[in-house]
This record gives C-alpha cells, structure tokens and sequence, in this order.
C-alpha cells in the first residue's frame, strides 16, 4: 500500500507548548519541564481513511516579531501549526507575524495551516477568548483549535486536520511526494 510522506513545522513564540504538544502527539505523554528548543525532528506514522502517512514534525526554536522567518522551513513543508497560549498575549501576536512571513514566502501558494490556542487547562489566566482565536484563523482561512498539551487526543486531533486539509488542497492541486513501503 503506498504512503505519503508528509512535513509539518510547529512554529509561535517562545513557552507555548510546541514541543509539549509534537511529543504528546508522538510518545502520547506530558512533559512538565521546560527545555528551550533549537530543533527537533520526530517521525510518526499515522493511518487516516486507509491512506498511511509518514509525518516529519519539525519542532522549532521560539520566534518572536525580530526572527527573520527561518528559510528551511518554507521547502518541503506541506503544512504549518502556529501555536500561541492562550494566556500569553504576546505569544497570539507572534503567530500574527509569522503567518505574514509565511505568506510572504509562499505567495499565492496555498499551504494549510493550523492555528492552535493552547494551555486550555489553565483556564483562570486566560488572556486569549476562543473567538478571538477562531475570528483570526477565518480570516487567514486556516483552522482553528483550542488544546492542552497534557491531553493526547487535542494533540492528535491538530495533525489529523492538518492531514485532512493537505488532502483537500492536494486533491485541488494534485497529488506530491508518495512513498511506497514494503
Ligand atoms: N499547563 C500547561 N502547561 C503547558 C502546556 N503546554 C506546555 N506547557 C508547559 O509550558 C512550558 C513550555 O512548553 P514547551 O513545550 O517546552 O514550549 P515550546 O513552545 O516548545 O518552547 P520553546 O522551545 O522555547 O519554543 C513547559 O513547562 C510545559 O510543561 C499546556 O497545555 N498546559
């Protein structure tokens, strides 16, 4: 049965729960500590509608308004999660200015992106409302999701409809990067 190989750059400011939300995804756990990332990679197969996909997840380093947008991540990139906190009013501006680098960079070219408000179980120090969140990825035409790090299916469910939007876009465009594995 044939895979498709499929890149996903997790970018947004610094302490929202980038890494926290790729290893809940991949090792299906929560880690409490906090180790700034350079870089990252893991690797995860996943099966959605019969179709296996081969993920890379590319877990990158904080960036805030000053990071020029790093430019190995604009190739072979089929699809980005821009992560904020939702108590962390600078972090929702961050996500601003990168999906207007990335669009920048990608021009017309149409790349599915998800917009993720995370650290919902720290509700009393909410800064961010889920309508501000949903308003903002509308007008991106992105989707939008609220999640906790520490829950394994919010988790799983930004790649899932990162997945499934790459196959909507994909079905417009045709398909890319198959791969077959014995
Ligand atoms: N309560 C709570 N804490 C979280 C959540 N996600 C991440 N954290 C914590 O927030 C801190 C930062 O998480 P990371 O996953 O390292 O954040 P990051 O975005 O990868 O950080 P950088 O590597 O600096 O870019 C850690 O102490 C995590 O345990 C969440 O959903 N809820």
């Amino acid at each position: 049965m044939s895979c498709k190989q499929r890149k996903i750059a997790v970018m947004g400011y610094r302490s929202v729960g980038k890494s926290s939300l790729s290893i809940q995804f991949v090792d299906g756990q929560f880690v409490d500590s906090y180790d700034p990332t350079i870089e990252n990679t893991f690797t995860k197969t996943v099966r959605i509608n019969s179709q296996d996909y081969e993920l890379t997840l590319v877990d990158t380093a904080g960036q805030d308004e000053l990071t020029l947008f790093p430019s190995q991540y604009s190739i072979d990139v089929h699809g980005y999660v821009l992560v904020y906190s939702i108590t962390d009013i600078r972090s929702f501006e961050v996500v601003g200015t990168i999906f207007h680098k990335l669009q920048d960079l990608n021009g017309k070219i149409q790349v599915p992106v998800v917009l993720v408000g995370n650290k919902t179980d720290l509700h009393m120090e909410r800064m961010i409302s889920y309508e501000e969140g949903k308003k903002l990825a509308e007008d991106w035409n992105a989707i939008f999701l609220e999640t906790s790090a520490k829950q394994t299916a919010s988790a799983s469910e930004i790649f899932h409809m990162l997945l499934l939007e790459m196959e909507k876009i994909d079905g417009i465009l045709g398909d890319r990067s198959n791969c077959i594995v014995s």
